[in-house]
């Protein structure tokens, strides 16, 4: 069985990254000290080599994770082994990792990579859930996470059937809340959308679907994959066409093209890391607070305020501007996190070497 890697993302780009002497593979799935990988000469399971695990011992950043492209190493013993995580072009991470982390391996010993080289990130959001609209604050949040994980956010609202009218007027608001962001109406159930949001994935280029649980987001990604059940989708060298073979259900290979990653971490995500995102979904703000007559403006009270001005005059939403402190509050809490759990690691770095200091002054004759 062999692969034809790009159709699984690999280029001249990435293939410039490859250490001499290896051969390249994608990750489909993370085991404790091992991952499943797809090369070219089929699929593997490939242990962790010391530098992974030297690297990964005190950075879990380090560690391979769904949508890598890895280095394999071919040894003696007649196995493959993981020998490097090849730089990630985009990676959503849990925890306070700066976004340095994305190209390098460095994070602050804390954070976990959830999924990497990530090109589309469909944001999700039900026209209607339950008795309620789509949520737009949920949908900020989203897509200030997805453009912190370096992707493209692509807002979907789902489940347009269940409007009848109106549905113009909502898209219109969730255009206000995502500014610069493409947003589709799409209906798995009619496949309204369905080919529009497929298009984004042209290419061989690979997405994840974010958004609350029962936003159809399962249901998108069997309509992508043209009704079939995909749990077992694989593109087979030559003509490109899917195939049945062992389960990958967390990369998943579109017949028609692309990829969709989708695991319990991915689906999980959504209220941490939203960090400097939040300045990105909400630029509409930012540059009114540009224009405010005191550059530390707190735009509650103060005197020629552009943001306050652009309240009354009803041009920005009074949900947007609660929805920013909101998302604000949450970025400078998860930083002061950060923070205090760095300097807590330095500290902790200080003692040990005191402690040692004090030891050999004691051993010294
Ligand atoms: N009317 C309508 N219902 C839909 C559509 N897409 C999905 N549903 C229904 O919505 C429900 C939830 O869909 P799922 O695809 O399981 O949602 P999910 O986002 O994967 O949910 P979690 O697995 O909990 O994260 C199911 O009953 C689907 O049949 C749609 O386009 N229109
Ligand atoms: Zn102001």
């Amino acid at each position: 069985m062999s692969y034809d890697l790009s159709l699984l993302g690999w280029n001249d780009l990435r293939a410039a990254d490859l250490p001499t002497d290896t051969v390249p593979a994608r990750v489909s799935r993370v085991d404790r000290g091992a991952a499943e990988v797809i090369a070219a000469d089929g699929q593997h399971h490939a242990k962790y080599g010391a530098r992974v695990r030297r690297a990964s011992a005190t950075d879990p950043v380090a560690l391979p994770c769904v949508g890598d492209w890895a280095a394999l190493r071919w040894l003696p013993e007649g196995r493959y082994e993981l020998d490097e995580v090849l730089p990630r072009s985009t990676a959503f991470v849990r925890g306070g990792v700066s976004r340095d982390s994305v190209g390098g391996l460095s994070g602050d010993g804390q954070g976990q990579v959830l999924a990497a080289n990530v090109d589309v990130v469909f944001v999700a959001e039900p026209s209607m859930h339950a008795a309620d609209f789509a949520d737009l604050g949920r949908i900020e949040r989203l897509v200030a996470l997805a453009w912190e994980s370096g992707g493209t956010p692509v807002v979907l609202v789902t489940k347009s059937d269940l409007f009848d009218d109106g549905l113009d007027d909502l898209l219109a608001d969730v255009r206000t809340a995502a500014p610069g962001v493409a947003v589709h109406a799409v209906s798995s159930l009619l496949g309204d959308g369905v080919e529009l949001a497929a298009g984004y994935l042209g290419g061989s280029r690979t997405a994840v679907i974010l958004g609350p649980s029962g936003a159809g987001k399962s249901t998108l990604v069997n309509a992508l994959a043209v009704g079939e059940v995909m749990e077992t989708q694989q593109v087979r060298a030559g003509d490109g066409r899917g195939r049945h073979t062992t389960a990958h259900r967390e990369l998943i290979l579109l017949p028609g093209g692309g990829l969709v990653i989708d695991t319990p971490g991915i689906r999980r995500i959504g209220l941490y890391d939203i960090g400097e995102g939040v300045d990105r979904v909400f630029a509409d703000i930012e540059e009114l607070a540009q224009r405010c007559r005191f550059g530390d403006c707190g735009h509650t009270s103060e005197p020629e305020c552009a943001v306050l001005t652009a309240l009354e005059s009803g041009e920005l939403p009074e949900r947007r501007l609660e929805s920013w402190r909101k998302l604000q509050r949450e970025a400078a809490w998860m930083a002061s996190r950060t923070d205090a759990r760095l300097r807590k690691e330095q500290q902790n770095k200080w003692k040990v070497i005191t402690k040692e200091m004090r030891r050999s002054g004691r051993n010294r004759p």
